[in-house]
């Protein structure tokens, strides 16, 4: 054979004669190692950010109706705010909804173990955090994301409900990015419930006092968030919500004939 006779596939493409590369593309992955620095760039963050992606809508897609509960990492199991945790969780998990934490400890362990004693489904998307942490016992599929803000589209998107419980900087991050979605339209689905009337009274005071009377806020604003003491009146007061949703959306459904 001639070397303008010679052919070469690699894939989609054909190469001819003196153009047929010296190595082929399985050569060229496995047999060098090459440099490593392109781990540590942005574009191939981006690819890791990406499979995150990947992985947790394909490890959450299939979820039904879920209640993600958030709360602090450090309530320790003996605190009323982790029996009352436990509790909210068990009766979400009896109403039908799968409980979603962030897999640590404190409220969001107690929250999963109530779901989970109840037979509902209990799931915790863990964070990589500086020190070594693994995801609580009580949980039936649990995921741990290493970008904060790719964990935090998960808690919106597979939940119809936000519960917040007491706590520090964390609790209040997700607390405020709920409402921001909800005040913006961004969100149009999920009541956010805040559990703990006397944890909670006086930020409401401080937001009607400060935010609303300044008008930085709209008048309507203050009742994004509902406060209770009562688990009974947490699962209500999301079920509630649901239901008018599916009334607006059936209307609409009859409205334009779909
Ligand atoms: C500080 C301790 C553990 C931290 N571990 C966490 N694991 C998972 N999720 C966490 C953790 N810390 C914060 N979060 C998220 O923020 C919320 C709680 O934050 P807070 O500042 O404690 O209120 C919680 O809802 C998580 O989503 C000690 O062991």
């Amino acid at each position: 054979m001639t070397e303008s006779q010679k052919i070469r596939r690699a894939g989609p493409l054909t190469f001819h004669g003196r153009a047929i590369p010296e190595t082929t593309t399985d050569q060229r992955l496995l047999d060098r190692r090459g440099p490593a620095e392109w781990v540590h760039t942005d574009p191939w963050r981006v690819m890791r950010i990406q499979s995150e992606f990947v992985e947790g809508f394909g490890l959450l897609s299939e979820v039904g109706q879920a209640v993600s509960v958030f709360g602090s990492a450090r309530t320790q199991p003996d605190s009323p705010h982790y029996e009352l945790g436990e509790t909210i969780g068990g009766k979400l998990a009896e109403a039908g909804y799968t409980v979603i934490t962030g897999g640590g400890p404190g409220v969001m362990e107690a929250a999963n173990r109530g779901a989970q004693k109840a037979g509902g489904t209990s799931i915790g998307l863990g964070i990589e955090l500086p020190f070594e942490q693994a995801l609580n016992e009580y949980i039936d599929i649990g995921v741990t994301f290493r970008y904060f803000f790719v964990r935090k589209t998960m808690f919106v998107k597979y939940s119809q409900a936000f519960v917040v419980m007491p706590g520090g900087f964390g609790t209040l991050d997700e607390l405020f990015e709920a409402i921001t979605l909800v005040q913006t339209g961004k969100v149009t689905r999920f009541p956010v419930v805040l559990v703990g009337t006397e944890f909670w009274g006086g930020l409401r005071d401080w937001i009607r006092k400060n935010l609303l009377e300044e008008g930085l806020i709209s008048p309507g604003d203050p009742d994004l968030m509902h406060l209770t003491d009562d688990p009974d009146e947490v699962v209500e007061t999301i079920r509630d919500a649901h239901r008018n949703l599916a009334q607006m959306e059936y209307a609409a459904g009859e409205q334009d004939g779909t």
